[in-house]
């Protein structure tokens, strides 16, 4: 049996009475209220929900990317005022973060150059971080020479690089075929085991949510809400067939559509798998 790293543990990751409104007066859209929502460190999150229900939102609220129009996001006890060292974000466009002129190692490399970690850490953790990737033979290549798997793997080590604790992805494999999106799924969870990272994943598809989460969080409504937070007790090691063929993965996915369909939400818009 393999055995898991300590869990790299910066504190609780909180979002507390937050509110998100874009735009003022007649033009004001609240997209987020009156969310509570705390992730426990070391567990792979799924956040799921209909398209424009405010996920990506929520992750750019939770990253500190932007700020909360009421309420406030948490990192234990620091207030999240701005983007912090603890917390890395993969998007699910990868080409568009990559720096086609630059090759994979100097694209792993180039965020840590920006923060003045000197020459030989740099490539250390860059070569460390593209090895736990896969991508350890690839260095050399541009980013433009690989696949959108290996592009997105990419851009996962670069995350890694910076030595975060707390990995969020929006819809990381959602441009991807499926045999490539299972193959980083599972890496995903090779991760979270190895590192002992704390992963929160938005994805459309429910299959992806209840095989990487510890938990599923479900979002519906508008503004949104919380409509149903599911516990997935399948284990910490999965593999895709076997665990998909378990009763309790079809009894969780069936539960997780039926919630998303009682409360109203149309399942017309939530992709399935
Ligand atoms: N900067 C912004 N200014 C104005 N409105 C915005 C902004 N960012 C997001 N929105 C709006 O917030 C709503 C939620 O968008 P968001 O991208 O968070 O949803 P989502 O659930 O991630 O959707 P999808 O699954 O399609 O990616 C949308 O109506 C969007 O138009």
């Amino acid at each position: 049996m393999s055995t898991s790293s300590p869990i790299k543990d910066v504190g609780t990751l909180r979002a507390v009475g937050v509110q998100k409104t874009f735009g003022t007066g007649s033009a004001a859209n609240t997209i987020i209220a009156d969310l509570d929502l705390e992730l426990t460190p070391g567990d792979v999150t799924c956040l799921v929900g209909p398209s424009g229900v405010g996920k990506t939102t929520l992750l750019r609220l939770l990253s500190g990317l932007i700020q909360p129009s009421e309420g406030k996001v948490f990192l234990g006890d620091r207030s999240i005022t701005g983007p912090v060292e603890d917390i890395a974000v993969v998007f699910q466009d990868y080409r568009g973060s990559m720096l086609p002129w630059m090759r994979v190692l100097g694209n792993v490399e180039f965020p840590l150059q920006a923060r003045g970690v000197g020459k030989r850490e740099r490539f250390e953790r860059a070569r460390r971080c593209l090895e736990l990737v896969g991508l350890q033979d690839n260095m050399d290549k541009f980013p433009w020479q690989l696949s959108g798997g290996m592009q997105q793997r990419v851009a996962i080590a670069r995350a890694l690089a910076y030595d975060a604790s707390i990995l969020l992805m929006d819809e990381p494999f959602g441009s991807l075929d499926a045999q490539t999106r299972f193959e980083l799924e599972e890496l995903t969870l090779r991760l979270r085991r190895d590192l002992g990272i704390t992963i929160i994943v938005v994805t459309h598809d429910i299959d992806e949510a209840v095989f990487l989460g510890d938990r599923v969080v479900v979002f519906g409504g508008r503004p949104s809400r919380i409509v149903d937070d599911v516990a997935v007790n399948l284990g910490r090691e999965r593999e895709q067939l076997a665990t998909k063929a378990r009763p309790e993965f079809i009894e969780l996915r069936t539960r997780i559509l039926s919630e998303i369909k009682n409360n109203g939400i149309p399942t017309s818009s939530v992709r399935l798998p």
